[in-house]
């Protein structure tokens, strides 16, 4: 079925110190594929490079087929990709149902479910009893579920979460897992940041690892289980 993502040699500065260095990465249709290393290391740049929101000195992106590297982030947004970036990001002025409504886009997405304002409460019953709550009103992980959620109403081909547990209770951060899990399964296509390596091994079909803005290691789950070496030079476990 081909890549719903391919990024080659992309190199990244912000003004005199460079942060990326020939950074690649592929994610395969409907495939869950994890970027790693250490903080400082580069991959929310990374990412922002990916999204257009951080313009790249060179390398190409090319995403749903379309050569994207250089376009502006709504453009590339508009093709699909959705984030649910660091921080969270939601309007803390808008009410829930507002937050949502805000990002909606009806089309058909990668999955089979068209996601509605509906279909996100679904997702996340907690949200629905908060439907007219400001969102500055919601706790830590609520705010989260809704970050997930506007991410959800572009109906993206592929969704981006930069440490979306981060910060947030063991259960939360398991109902967020529950959530990505059920995702992938449907056929989403994922590219998941987080310093949680476990649930991630369990997740993720691949893995990146970034250090000092270079991929220095890639591979499966049970490679990165079985290198315990890769694990304690590159992310301190
Ligand atoms: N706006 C900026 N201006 C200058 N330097 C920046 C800027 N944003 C990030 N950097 C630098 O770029 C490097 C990579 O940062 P980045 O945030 O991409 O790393 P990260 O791996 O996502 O880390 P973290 O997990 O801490 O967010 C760091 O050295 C950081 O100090």
């Amino acid at each position: 079925m081909g890549n719903v993502l391919t990024a080659k040699n992309i190199s990244v500065r912000y003004g005199a110190s460079q942060v990326l260095f020939d950074a690649e990465i592929e994610i395969g249709r409907g495939e869950f594929v994890s970027l790693l290393g250490r903080n400082g290391m580069g991959k929310t740049t990374f990412v922002k490079a990916l999204m257009g929101m951080k313009s790249i000195e060179s390398g190409s992106v090319f995403f749903c087929g379309q050569q994207v590297a250089g376009k502006p982030d709504y453009v590339i947004a508009r093709l699909g990709m959705g984030i649910v970036p660091e921080g969270r990001g939601i309007f803390p002025n808008l009410s829930v149902n507002e937050n949502l409504v805000a990002t909606a886009m009806q089309r058909k997405g990668s999955m089979s479910t068209i996601w509605t304002v509906d279909s996100v409460y679904e997702l996340f019953p907690g949200l629905r009893k908060r439907i007219q709550n400001l969102g500055s009103d919601l706790s830590g992980g609520e705010q989260q579920m809704l970050a997930i959620g506007r991410a959800l109403m572009t109906n993206p081909q592929l969704l981006i979460l930069d440490e979306a547990t981060e910060g947030l209770a063991p259960l939360i951060r398991h109902e967020i897992w529950s959530c990505l899990a059920r995702l992938k399964n449907e056929g989403l296509s994922l590219l998941v940041i987080d310093k949680n390596i476990k649930p991630m091994l369990g997740l993720a079909n691949r893995h990146y690892i970034l250090e000092k803005g270079r991929v220095v290691w890639k591979g499966n789950s049970s490679e990165l289980s079985d290198s315990p070496e890769i694990m304690s030079k590159y992310l301190s476990l």
